[in-house]
Parts: structure tokens; C-alpha cells; sequence
């Protein structure tokens, strides 16, 4: 059961408002260029430290994922291996963010456990070397550790600071979970994209090379991304399953919010150049 505490840590999730595949490395990985966004939809962590070393996650995620492979608890791990921290800590997680959807949920989360607990242990590591344990954890997660909106290139890890317009979004939520792993995978994946200089990128046409080939392998994704391209100009964010459109007011999304058929679902979001995680540490 989750006993909230009074105050907690928020984990936004982010949007990819337009994802380029580059190429592909000798590890696997693949060359991107992207631009990620906050929105102001999140997940939420508390912390109690104790004195002793262990670690305990209570979470309303069910048995989704097996403690040893929490993102959460595998941060909060990396941070005491590598800081050399012999305190422990409680963790509460209030999971909202839909799972594998593209908008980096469990990135977000190991991000907002390694902030939360460098403060609390006095671990006093600095943003660049959390940013640098983070990557170990996963592509997603530095970008979250720094909170600011970014360009992105390399694997998602090497960040300029960018300030795209904070659009009012409408996300929708096909009902089939995307692995992020199984799309770069894909022989069908266009890998080719050529590099281009962030000026033009900035104000190019914004696209996402996944969705295609996301589409064709999910009909779902296909179909509900038809449907709101009748109301906004409208994307998939990261490997999907996750389709966004875009609108200048809240109460524009809102009504197309409305109209949604019954068999899916959504919400609405404003996008943030500044995450909500960043506005929290801002505060201590
Ligand atoms: C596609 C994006 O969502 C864009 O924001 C991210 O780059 C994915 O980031 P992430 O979920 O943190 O990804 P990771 O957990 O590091 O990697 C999941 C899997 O995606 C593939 N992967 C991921 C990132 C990348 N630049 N190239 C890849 O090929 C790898 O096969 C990896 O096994
Ligand atoms: N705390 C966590 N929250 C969500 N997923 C987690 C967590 N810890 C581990 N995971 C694993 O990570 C996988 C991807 O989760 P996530 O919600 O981050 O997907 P995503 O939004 O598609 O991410 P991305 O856009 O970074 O690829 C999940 O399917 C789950 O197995």
C-alpha cells in the first residue's frame, strides 16, 4: 500500500517533438537527433532516509516490474555503490505515467531518485556526474537529471539547452505497450536521416522517424493517431505507443478531449522548457 508523505518529488514525463534516426553504432545503439519537452504530468516519489542501508520501494504499480529491475531501485543502488552512502531509504512511488509509452516514465523516475537522494544522503554530487550515472540507467535519463528542454544528440545524452514553444497537449494513450528495444530492432527502421544543424532541425518540419514502422506494427497507434490528426497537427512521441497533438489553449485540447471515443484514452498537458523536478529542487 502507498502511504504518501506530505511533499512529494515529482518525475514529468517528456514528449520527443520530433525524433531523427541517424544511424546505428557498433554497440547497437542508435545515432539520434531529437527535441524533448516536459509537460506538466507526472509521476511522484517520497523519501524517508534511515540509518541503515536498505532499500524498500512501496508503489502502486502491481507486479508490472520485479523490484530488481526498478528503475527506481536500481538507481538508488548505483548512487550508494558509487558515492560510498551507508544510509538507506523508503521509497513511495504514485505511478500515473502510462508504461511504455514513450514519455519516458521510468527514465523519469531513476532520474528523480538519483536528485531526491543526492540531497537527502548529503551525497552533494554534482548535476554532470548524476547526469553521467543516470546514462548508465538509460538514454532518457540525463536529460531528466538536467530538466531543461533539449536538443539531443549521440544516444539522447549529449544536450544543448533549446526553448521550443509550450504548446498546450492533447496525449493519447493506444492501448499496446511498445518496446523501445524490439523498434530499434526492426531491420524495417529507416536509419538514415542525415545529420542536420540544429538551426535548421529548429525550424524544419518536425517528424518521427519510428512512427511509420510503429504504426504498421500497431494498428492501435495507427488509428488513434489518425484520429487526432483531424483536430492538431499531431506526432508520436519516442518508440510510441504515446501520439500528441498540439493546441494554442488549454480548452482547444480540452474539447477534443471530449470527443474521444470510448475506447481510447488520454489527457492534457502543457509543455514546460523547465521540468517540474527542476522547479522543486529550485525551491530548497
Ligand atoms: C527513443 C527514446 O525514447 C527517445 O527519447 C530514447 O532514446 C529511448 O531511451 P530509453 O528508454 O532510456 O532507452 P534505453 O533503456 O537506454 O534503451 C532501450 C533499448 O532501445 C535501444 N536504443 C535506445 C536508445 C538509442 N539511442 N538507441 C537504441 O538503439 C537499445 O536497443 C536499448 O536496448
Ligand atoms: N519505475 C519504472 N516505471 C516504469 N517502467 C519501469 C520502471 N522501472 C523499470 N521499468 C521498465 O522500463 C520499461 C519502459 O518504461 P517507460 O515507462 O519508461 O517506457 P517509455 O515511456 O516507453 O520510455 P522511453 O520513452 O524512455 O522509451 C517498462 O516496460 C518497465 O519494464
Amino acid at each position: 500500500m502507498i502511504n504518501k508523505l506530505s511533499q512529494g518529488w515529482p518525475a514529468p514525463a517528456k514528449l520527443n517533438l520530433f525524433l531523427h534516426v541517424n544511424g546505428r553504432r557498433a554497440d547497437g545503439y542508435h545515432e539520434l537527433q531529437t527535441l524533448f519537452q516536459f509537460i506538466d504530468y507526472c509521476d511522484y516519489l517520497d523519501f524517508k532516509v534511515t540509518d541503515t542501508s536498505p532499500l524498500k520501494l512501496h508503489s502502486n504499480m502491481g507486479n508490472a516490474v520485479a523490484d530488481s529491475d526498478n528503475l527506481i531501485l536500481r538507481a538508488a543502488k548505483l548512487l550508494k555503490q558509487i558515492s560510498g552512502c551507508d544510509k538507506g531509504a523508503e521509497i513511495w512511488l504514485d505511478k500515473r505515467l502510462p508504461m511504455g509509452g514513450g514519455i519516458g516514465g521510468g527514465s523519469s523516475d531513476a532520474a528523480t531518485t538519483l536528485v531526491a537522494l543526492n540531497h537527502l544522503w548529503g551525497t552533494q554530487l554534482s548535476k554532470q556526474k548524476l547526469m553521467e550515472i543516470g546514462l548508465q540507467l538509460g538514454a532518457d535519463v540525463p536529460v531528466f537529471i538536467n530538466g531543461l528542454a533539449a536538443f539531443a544528440e549521440g544516444v539522447g545524452e549529449e544536450l544543448q539547452p533549446a526553448s521550443p514553444k509550450e504548446y498546450w497537449y492533447l496525449v493519447l494513450i493506444p492501448n499496446v505497450h511498445v518496446s523501445t528495444a524490439e523498434i530499434f530492432q526492426d531491420p524495417e527502421l529507416p536509419r538514415d536521416t542525415p545529420k542536420l544543424d540544429i538551426a535548421s532541425l529548429m525550424n524544419g518540419s518536425w517528424q518521427n522517424d519510428c512512427q511509420s514502422l510503429v504504426a504498421k506494427r500497431h494498428p492501435q497507434v495507427a488509428k488513434t493517431l489518425l484520429w487526432l490528426l483531424e483536430y492538431a497537427p499531431s506526432r508520436m512521441t519516442g518508440t510510441g505507443a504515446c501520439v500528441f497533438g498540439e493546441f494554442e489553449q488549454q480548452q482547444q485540447a480540452l474539447d477534443v478531449l471530449a470527443k474521444l471515443p470510448s475506447d481510447m484514452t488520454g489527457f492534457v498537458a502543457k509543455g514546460a522548457n523547465t521540468s517540474s523536478l527542476e522547479l522543486r529542487l529550485a525551491q530548497l
